[in-house]
């Protein structure tokens, strides 16, 4: 697998080798070892699978907060999103900027999200299959977010007019939003 670094300190592009034949294909989707190398280490607790129905859905800006913070190591398995993720690590030379990643079922390609990262995801096929690992379990009482079309983010999704969680809509701005992560170099 290709572990990419992106020019977020701490975000990684994976792209898994997809071996095809006329069975099907065969991939392997985490390799801790291909991490280590890389000096990634997550000790992975809960593994996470969503369906989203229909085209247009959009779950985020999410992350949970200190001390339930979580990486996040995410793919696709069916259909396709564009998966965003808002640095959001105070003292980090890329805070408040995002970063965006078609994943689809077709490309195999993950994102692994640091801890201090919000991270949202619209769809763009029916019937999308989201799945992820997170290396802390989930803490409802530490929930946190920021509003997926703030204007000071700016990310360019791709809909207009997602469907959306309730929660989701009650979710802060940046500008009103004080940081419980602070960046620690890698
Ligand atoms: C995230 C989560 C939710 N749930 C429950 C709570 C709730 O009743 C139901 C749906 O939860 P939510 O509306 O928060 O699900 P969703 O909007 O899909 O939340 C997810 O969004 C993406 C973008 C992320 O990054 C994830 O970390 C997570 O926050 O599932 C769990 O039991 N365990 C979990 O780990």
């Amino acid at each position: 697998m290709e572990i990419i670094p992106t020019r977020f300190p701490g975000l990684w592009v994976i792209q898994p080798k997809v071996f095809q034949d006329h069975r099907g294909f065969f991939v392997e989707t985490y390799n801790q070892r291909d991490f280590i190398a890389h000096g990634i280490y997550c000790d992975f607790v809960q593994d996470n699978h969503a369906r989203s129905e229909q085209v247009g859905v959009l779950r985020g800006l999410h992350f949970q907060t200190p001390p339930a913070a979580q990486a996040k190591l995410v793919r696709v398995t069916r259909g396709s999103v564009y998966d965003v993720v808002v640095d959001v690590r105070k003292g980090s030379p890329t805070y408040g900027q995002w970063y965006g990643e078609k994943l689809s079922g077709k490309n195999f390609k993950q994102m692994l999200i640091p801890k201090g990262f919000a991270h949202g995801y619209v769809t763009l096929e029916p019937m999308t299959e989201f799945q992820y690992k997170v290396d802390g379990f989930y803490a409802p009482e530490h929930d946190g977010g920021l509003r997926w079309d703030d204007p000071d983010i700016g990310i360019p999704w791709p809909v207009d007019e997602p469907i959306l969680s309730e929660k989701d809509t009650r979710l802060p701005l940046m500008k009103d939003f004080d940081s419980p992560f602070v960046y620690t170099p890698y």
